[in-house]
């Protein structure tokens, strides 16, 4: 069976993450989210993967190629502009040909592969939606359910409705491409998925649903990168076997290191961390659970880094506190770099008031911090900016700023 991954959109709630790669290629345990659901495939058998690409494909098509390395096959199709995942869907339809069924999965949620046996084993009907019960379900797509029928999909109501969950995991035949041609556009102007399969059920056509408790994560919004971070590094077993360990380093709990990686004396790590190739960590770094460390990165003496994610190229100078933080890729900061630790704190992105439970901040790709700056608690800094050394950062940095 041919599987297609949805792969196009920017993800923009992630901003400023995604300015510059699509959510898909977020790093969770340092690998792309996109490469976590392609494992999950593949323990399934699913060896054909058609991905729908459009915003910052190259980035995507860079990393995966032919899919070889990966244990798959990969077909491309681009998405020339994003109006909607029932839109996308249809993008597949040369490339699924003769195929009676075909699995599809949104590219931005992290997947273990017991989801995708659910959706398999609990297949019924014309159209099989996998669902998952979640007790916050604003920002998805809600289902209603008699058994295992469908009766209505709500996406994203403002009211509580039901606890069930689209999981933006489907079993369709290949008659969904004729529905999809036949769906209205949506009041939001897009090609929706769920209004196929809501068009579906009006006209009588059996859309079924498979529940899942199997893993499935969706790191909506920057900060959730942290806790889906943890969940996946959970499974990492210890793997020192290629990295170099000098003398007085202390290690304790699952922590795997890359090749080539030197962990320099009186280093002090608490799994669970992963940290990836060709990186320089210490003398006299601690990291504590839950981090992940991107390739070729720096992470000078004195520093300590807690629950964090730091993405590739990025290089921390000496005596940095960091701590709840996701540092994109090709970040420098300076000598006495803080961010500010905080609980409970409410965040404005675009026009809408969050929650996040815990958060330092989210820097964006190539950004240049002085020393002696300090991050409030919650604040975050966009991509490409310039932050000279000894300001206090209390108000988010937009994009391609110079702070003097
Ligand atoms: C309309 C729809 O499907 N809603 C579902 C979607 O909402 P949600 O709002 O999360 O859907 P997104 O717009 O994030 O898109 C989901 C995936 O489809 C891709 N994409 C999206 C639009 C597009 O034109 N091209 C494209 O490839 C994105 O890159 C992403 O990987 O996923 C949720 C699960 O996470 C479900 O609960 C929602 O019911």
């Amino acid at each position: 069976m041919k599987a297609v991954i949805l792969a196009a959109g920017e993800g923009k709630r992630c901003r400023p993450l995604t300015l510059t790669r699509s959510k898909v290629m977020l790093p969770v345990a340092n690998k792309p989210i996109l490469e976590h659901i392609i494992n999950a495939l593949v323990k399934n058998d699913i060896k054909e993967i058609i991905l729908v690409v459009g915003y910052k494909k190259e980035r995507i098509m860079d990393y995966f190629e032919d899919g070889i390395n990966f244990g798959v096959k990969i077909e491309y199709v681009e998405q020339k502009a994003q109006i909607g995942t029932a839109h996308a869907i249809l993008q597949a339809r040369n490339l699924i040909g003769n195929e009676e069924k075909f699995v599809v999965v949104n590219g931005d949620n992290i997947i273990g592969p017991d989801a995708i046996a659910d959706l398999i084993n609990g297949e019924e009907g014309d159209a099989t939606l996998l669902t998952c019960k979640k007790d916050n379900v604003s920002g998805y797509g809600v289902i209603v359910a008699k058994g295992k029928n469908v009766i209505e999909i709500i996406e994203k109501p403002k009211t509580l409705i039901s606890h069930l969950i689209n999981t933006g995991i489907y079993l369709f035949k290949k008659d969904i491409f004729e529905m999809i041609e036949r769906t209205a556009v949506s009041t939001t102007g897009e090609y929706a998925i769920t209004d196929t399969l809501q068009m579906m059920i009006d006209e009588g056509i059996p859309v079924t649903t498979a529940i899942t408790n199997a893993e499935w994560l969706d790191a909506a919004y920057s900060w959730n990168l942290l806790e889906a971070n943890t969940i996946i590094l959970g499974d990492f077993e210890t793997d020192l076997s290629k990295a170099k360990i000098e003398d007085c380093v202390s290690i304790k709990g699952s922590v795997s290191v890359g090749r080539n990686t030197t962990i320099r004396a009186g280093s002090y790590i608490v799994g669970p961390v992963v940290i990836g190739d060709n990186c320089d960590i210490g003398p006299n770094v601690v990291i504590l659970p839950s981090t992940s460390v991107g390739n070729n990165v720096s992470i000078a003496s004195f520093s300590y880094i807690k629950n964090s994610i730091l993405m590739n190229d990025t290089r921390v100078s000496t005596h940095s506190n960091i701590s709840n933080s996701v540092v994109g890729s090709n970040v420098t900061t300076g000598p006495n770099f803080i961010t500010e630790e905080g609980e409970e704190l409410h965040i404005i992105l675009g026009n809408e008031l969050h929650e996040a439970e815990k958060l330092g901040t989210v820097i964006g790709d190539d950004t240049d911090i002085g020393g002696n700056v300090l991050v409030r608690a919650g604040k975050m800094v966009s991509s490409n900016c310039r932050i000279s050394s000894g300001k206090t950062i209390s108000e988010d940095v937009p994009t391609n700023a110079l702070l003097k």
